[in-house]
């Protein structure tokens, strides 16, 4: 297997009983991305997150971290120094200070001084809550709580992040700085996996997104294919006239895929792969024809609209 795969799965299957949480799951990450894992609530995710954490021990399938095969009911203690995971209910003990709390978890990772004192330092900085250094982890905001989450995820220097819901229940400033630091961790060279049941909470930090519905990854794409389906404009027309004469007029139209018509609202839904002045030509010809239109909209389908149609395409094959 090439070394350049973070992470890879192979028939990763979890039951709980009879219910089977995560389902035959092929999973490839490159070094060096930020993979969304993006899902509706009880898709799965947190149980996949979790067997690659060596937190779930799987019920069938195969990981490797980096090549490396895991190993079931072992340590998999050198595996799992690469390995950095932030749960999504991870604990923080309130009463101690910012300074103690991350110091505890770098003494469970056995670092020693003067380099331990080093590290805290760093990634305080790093996280900005170097300010906060005596303060007590109960008085920090819920943004600078998850910051320090992810500074404690990070204190051993993990080439590979696994960051369950981290965004869930900031408030924007808090997720654009928490977006920013995953910035930074990329640029050092760490591979993330980061998940959501939100798209757009993840569009901006990713470079890749893999979708998972009922314990499958119904998709697993670079964000830059995404968005190509996102340039696919759609054109929403609405005659006074026959539905008919306007689809005799669009079947002339080079640039038109497809289209839909709900007759009720004497409305057509054009899929067009045109460009703004392909649109505005179309637009020209259906005057000229004398379609008596009261509306030619162009629309572009978001993020959310891509997801939940593939959900529903899935669900539906
Ligand atoms: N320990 C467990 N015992 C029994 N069932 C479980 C257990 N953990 C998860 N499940 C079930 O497995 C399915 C997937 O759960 P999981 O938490 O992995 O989904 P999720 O995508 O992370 O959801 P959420 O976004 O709500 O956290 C759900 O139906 C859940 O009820």
């Amino acid at each position: 297997m090439s070394s350049e795969i973070a992470v890879q799965t192979r028939g990763l299957t979890k039951r709980f009983g009879h219910h089977a949480a995560v389902s035959d799951l092929d999973l490839e990450i490159k070094e060096g991305e930020v993979f969304g894992l993006i899902g509706p609530n009880g898709a799965g995710k947190t149980t996949l997150i979790r067997m690659l954490a060596t937190a779930e021990q799987p019920t069938l399938g195969e990981i490797y971290i980096r090549g490396q095969r895991l190993q079931r009911n072992q340590t998999n203690a050198d595996l799992k120094r690469l390995i950095g995971y932030l749960p999504d209910d991870f604990p923080l003990y309130e009463d101690l200070t910012v300074w103690e709390y991350l110091n505890y978890f770098a003494r469970l990772y056995q670092l020693r001084q003067p380099r331990r004192r080093q590290r805290l330092s760093e990634v305080l900085e790093l996280v900005q809550l170097t300010h906060k250094r005596r303060s007590s982890v109960a008085s920090l905001s819920r943004g600078m709580k998850q910051r320090l989450g992810l500074a404690r995820t990070i204190i051993h220097e993990p080439i590979l992040l696994l960051l369950d819901e981290p965004v869930s229940g900031l408030d924007p400033l808090a997720r654009v700085q928490f977006r920013e630091l995953i910035n930074i961790l990329r640029e050092a060279g760490m591979t993330v996996l980061i998940s959501s049941h939100i798209l757009r909470d993840l569009a901006e930090l990713c470079t890749s997104v893999g979708i998972m519905e009922l314990g499958y990854l119904v998709e697993s794409t670079s964000l830059q294919n995404l968005y190509q389906q996102l340039s696919e404009q759609q054109i929403l027309i609405s005659t006074l006239g026959d539905i008919k004469a306007l689809e005799c007029e669009l079947r002339q139209c080079p640039q038109i895929e497809g289209w839909q018509v709900n007759s009720e609202t004497q409305q057509v839904k054009v899929h067009f792969t045109g460009d703004q002045a392909a649109a505005a030509d179309l637009l020209r010809s259906l005057m000229a024809a004398r379609i008596p239109l009261y509306n030619f909209q162009c629309i572009q389908e978001d993020l959310e609209t891509i997801f939940l149609d593939k959900l529903d395409h899935k669900q539906v094959s």
